[in-house]
């Protein structure tokens, strides 16, 4: 994934507090221009759920996928051309679409997803959003250029989290999708936007997607949901593999010359469709 500009104003006024899964009525409904923007995110993002069982990233309910839903980006009444993911259009500004709270993965279906606004507060659904959803609320408005957030649980990863201790950047895969160490961020309780501003403080100045929450486990963010999951994959995927090798000895290092080189080829050769 490409790093993603800095975007954050260290001096932006401290956020206000946001409780996580805000059920609180907004009294506002999804406008007519974006349904079908927020119908294919719902296809997506409970697609994306799937994905998470599937790379055995999560157990039980644990883990959320959303996606922002972009309001400057689709023509119509709302959509007054202000800066995506400032929240500067009239009306709802951009949204999220994210799985409820405790939801079993067997039963995820687009229907089954509700609609946030960037404040975390529920626009859609008939269940409160994940409990994580003021930490996605909060990675989407500082970082506009973030479409897609995903946590998970996942072992190898979360046990890293445990020691507060950054995965170093000794594989070159490593090197293609985090640029570098996968970096910790600070020890946060869930139930306001402290996670969210420790993912952001965290990744602003970062060229990895993933970022590992101390005591708590892994976060990914990405251009798209898409993105974002495949961030999760990888993370859980090296973070095992450099476990792994630490037990017969001490990994080695690439040097940062060549981190950068391949960083720089996966991200913009690898995987492009030739040019005709
Ligand atoms: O880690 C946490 C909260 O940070 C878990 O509760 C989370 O993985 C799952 O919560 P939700 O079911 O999305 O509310």
């Amino acid at each position: 994934m490409s790093t993603l500009p800095a975007t954050t104003d260290a001096t932006a006024p401290a956020e206000p507090a946001v409780q996580a899964g805000s059920t609180a009525p907004t009294g506002r409904t999804v406008p007519a221009h974006l349904r079908a923007a927020v119908d294919a995110a719902k296809e997506r993002v409970a697609a994306l759920h799937a994905e998470l069982p599937r790379w055995e990233l999560v157990v039980w309910t644990a883990g959320n996928v959303s996606e922002r839903v972009r309001a400057g980006d689709v023509e119509g009444p709302d959509s007054t051309g202000g800066a995506a993911g400032t929240g500067a259009t009239d009306g709802l500004g951009d949204l999220l679409v994210i799985k409820p709270s405790g939801l079993s993965y067997d039963d995820i279906t687009p229907e089954s997803m509700v609609v946030c606004d960037l404040d975390g507060n529920l626009v859609e659904g008939d269940r409160a959003p994940s409990s994580d959803t003021a930490a996605h609320a909060y990675v989407y408005r500082h970082m506009p250029e973030v479409g897609g957030v995903v946590h998970t649980h996942s072992t190898y990863a979360t046990a890293w989290a445990a020691r507060a201790e950054p995965v170093p950047c000794v594989l070159t895969m490593m090197a293609d999708e985090f640029g570098g160490d996968i970096p910790v961020g600070p020890f946060a309780l869930i139930g306001d936007d402290s996670i969210g501003r420790g993912i952001v403080e965290t990744l602003r100045d970062s060229r990895s997607p993933a970022v590992l929450m101390r005591n708590h486990g892994p976060f990914t963010i990405g251009k798209d949901a898409r993105s974002a999951v495949k961030a999760a994959v990888m993370c859980e995927e090296v973070a095992r593999t450099v476990h792994v090798s630490r037990q017969l000895g001490d990994p080695t290092r690439i040097e940062q010359s060549d981190v950068d080189s391949l960083y720089a080829r996966y991200q913009h050769v690898y995987g492009q469709q030739p040019a005709h």
